[in-house]
């Protein structure tokens, strides 16, 4: 995932002269960007925190010196007090990113306990070329987020997949099938991003009486089938979320 901010602030226009990596498993990272396997001397205006959140006790030794300006973390469910408590920083930022990001269609959920108006700005302009930026003031509301915006793309990975299934299985070739159940899913999606009514009215819309979308979203509809395993889902996610943080306290 912070391969895939770096990517898209380099594109952005981002210099990489001003960029250090920190990654001891060395992945490729854009040209100019210096990468280095421990962080080294000197304090970071910002520091994105990018691990894995059941690395942070392992990692956060080799940190405690680097003390930036504001740290920025983009750690599942790992709370605020928690990085505040094992990183030093001036300020902390929570960051929910998702994949993306990586083309400047993200969603990024942020919150901090800071009320310096620098730091929200410092943080705001960050991740302004990634997508949708939003602050959340209830940090609680983290798991939420973590499961429909975090998670969310792998979810809708899984739907696409399963449309294109559903057409292959109905004869259609696959590639072809995978091809148009992506591009239904991106104009849909692009509709309802600029539509003044919701996905509820846009589903009507398309389902002509006594046609063939009523006779699917009837089958999605059965027994709220569609709203529950969907349910399900982002209460697993969120449920993680909060084991994560709980683990990392
Ligand atoms: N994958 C996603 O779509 C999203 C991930 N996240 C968060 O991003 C974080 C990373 O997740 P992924 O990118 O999926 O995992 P990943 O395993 O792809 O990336 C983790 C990176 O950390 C590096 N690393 C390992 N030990 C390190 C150390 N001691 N110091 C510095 N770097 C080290 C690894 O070499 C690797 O490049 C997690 O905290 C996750 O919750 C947040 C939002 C979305
Ligand atoms: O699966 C995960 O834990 C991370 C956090 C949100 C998306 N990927």
């Amino acid at each position: 995932m912070g391969g895939a901010m770096l990517a898209r602030w380099i594109a952005d226009g981002a210099d990489p002269a001003n960029i250090v990596a920190i990654d001891p498993g060395a992945p490729d990272v854009p040209a100019g960007v210096t990468l280095v396997a421990a962080p080294p001397e000197g304090r970071p205006d910002v520091l994105v925190l990018a691990i894995k959140p059941q690395l942070l006790d392992a990692v956060a030794p080799s940190l405690a010196s680097t003390n930036p300006d504001v740290l920025v973390s983009i750690l599942a469910g790992v709370e605020e007090a928690t990085l505040a408590a094992k990183i030093p920083a001036r300020a902390v930022v929570r960051a929910m990113p998702n994949l993306p990001v990586a083309i400047g269609r993200g969603v990024v959920a942020l919150h901090t306990t800071s009320d310096d108006a620098r730091v929200r700005d410092v943080a705001e302009a960050l991740m302004a070329p990634l997508g949708l930026v939003e602050w959340i003031a209830d940090e609680a509301l983290f798991h939420a987020v973590v499961a429909l915006s975090g998670s969310g793309p792998g979810f809708a990975y899984r739907f696409i997949e399963a449309m294109a299934a559903g057409a292959a299985a109905l004869g259609l070739p696959a590639a072809m099938a995978e091809r148009f159940a992506i591009a239904t899913v991106e104009g849909a999606a692009a509709l309802a991003a600029d539509s003044d009514v919701g996905p509820a009215v846009l589903a009507d819309r398309v389902a002509s009486p006594g046609g063939t979308t009523r006779a699917g979203l009837d089958v999605l509809d059965h027994g709220a089938a569609m709203r529950r395993l969907v349910a399900d889902t982002l209460t697993a996610a969120a449920r993680r979320s909060a084991e994560l943080a709980e683990a990392a306290r």
